[in-house]
C-alpha cells in the first residue's frame, strides 16, 4: 500500500517567489490501483511524482510503501520498490548499451545482492520472452544498441523494464506524450496490458483527457497544489471529457490551463 499523509511542498518558501506544489495531501492507493492523474500547469503533478519516487523530499508529511518511510530508504533499496517511465525516451535506457545489457542492468537492480549485469543465456531467454510481448520485433534485436531504436521502441523498452521485475508503485510521468499519435497509443494499450495484467500499484499523469478517463480505476485531477477531484471507478465510467472539465471549473472557480492538454 503507497500512502501520503500531509504531504506539503513549497519552493522558495518565504520569498516573493514562493510556489506552493503540494499542499497538505493526503492520499491512499490499495495494491492495483491503476490512477491517472490530471491538473493544469503547474498543479504539482511531477512534484508529487517526485516526492513518492523519494527524489525529492517534502517540507511536511511523509510517504509509506508497504509502511516504510520512502525518505528514509536509499535509493538502491527505492528502486526495488519503485519504478518510473519519464516523458523522454532517452531518459530510462542506456544509449550505448545493447537491448539485453540494459535489461540486465534494469533485472539486477532489483535484486538484494548484485550478481552483476552480465547476460547469462537463461536470463538471455527470459528477456525475449518479455520483449515478444511488445510485439514489435524487438525480440530479434538483443544485441541493437538502443541509441539505434526509434523513440517508440525505446519507450517500450522502458516501459518493460520499468515493470519486468514487478515493482511495488510504477510511475508513469507522461510518458506517451513525447511520441506520434500512432507510437503513443501502441505504449498506452501496453501499458495498460502489463499494468492490469500485474496488477501494479500505478500512477500515470497525462495531459489526455480522454485517457485519462478510460484507462485505470480511479482518476486524480490536481489544481495549485492540491487534490480537487478524486473520481472512484463507478463515476469514471459513464463521465465524458466536457463533463471533467465542467467539474474542474465549477470546483477551482476557473478553466482548466495546460498547453498540452489533448481532449480525446
Ligand atoms: N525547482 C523548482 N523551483 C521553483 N519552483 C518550482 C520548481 N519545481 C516546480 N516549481 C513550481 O512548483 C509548482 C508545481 O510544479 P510541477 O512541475 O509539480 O507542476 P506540474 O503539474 O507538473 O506542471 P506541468 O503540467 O506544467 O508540467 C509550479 O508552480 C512550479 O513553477
Amino acid at each position: 500500500m503507497l500512502q501520503l499523509s500531509k504531504v506539503t511542498k513549497l519552493f522558495n518558501p518565504g520569498t516573493p517567489d514562493e510556489k506552493v506544489a503540494l499542499m497538505d495531501i493526503d492520499l491512499t492507493f490499495k495494491p492495483g490501483d491503476f490512477v491517472t492523474v490530471i491538473g493544469s500547469n503547474g498543479a504539482g503533478k511531477s512534484t508529487l511524482m517526485n516526492i513518492i519516487s523519494g527524489v525529492m523530499k517534502p517540507d511536511i508529511g511523509e510517504v509509506r510503501i508497504q509502511g516504510n518511510a520512502i525518505q528514509k530508504l536509499p535509493e538502491h533499496e527505492r528502486s526495488r520498490w519503485i519504478a518510473r517511465v519519464f516523458q523522454d525516451p532517452m531518459a530510462g535506457t542506456a544509449p550505448r548499451m545493447t537491448i539485453e545489457e540494459n535489461l540486465s542492468i534494469a533485472y539486477s537492480r532489483t535484486k538484494k545482492r548484485s550478481f552483476g549485469w552480465g547476460v547469462t543465456s537463461s536470463k538471455r531467454k527470459m528477456f525475449r520472452e518479455h520483449l515478444q510481448r511488445l510485439g514489435i520485433g524487438l525480440e530479434h534485436r538483443l544485441g541493437a544498441k538502443v541509441g539505434l531504436l526509434s523513440g517508440g521502441e525505446r519507450q517500450a523498452l522502458s516501459l518493460l523494464m520499468a515493470t519486468f521485475t514487478k515493482p511495488d508503485i510504477l510511475l508513469l510521468d507522461e510518458h506517451t506524450a513525447a511520441l506520434d499519435p500512432a507510437r503513443a497509443d501502441l505504449i498506452t494499450k501496453l501499458t495498460d496490458e502489463i499494468v492490469r495484467e500485474m496488477k501494479l500499484t500505478t500512477l500515470m499523469v497525462t495531459h489526455n483527457m480522454e485517457q485519462a478517463i478510460r484507462l485505470g480505476n480511479r482518476l486524480i485531477m490536481m489544481d495549485k497544489g492540491r487534490i480537487i477531484l478524486d473520481i472512484p471507478q463507478e463515476r469514471k465510467k459513464g463521465l465524458t471529457v466536457s463533463q471533467l472539465l465542467g467539474e474542474f471549473e465549477r470546483i477551482s472557480g476557473h478553466q482548466l490551463s495546460d498547453d498540452r492538454i489533448v481532449l480525446g
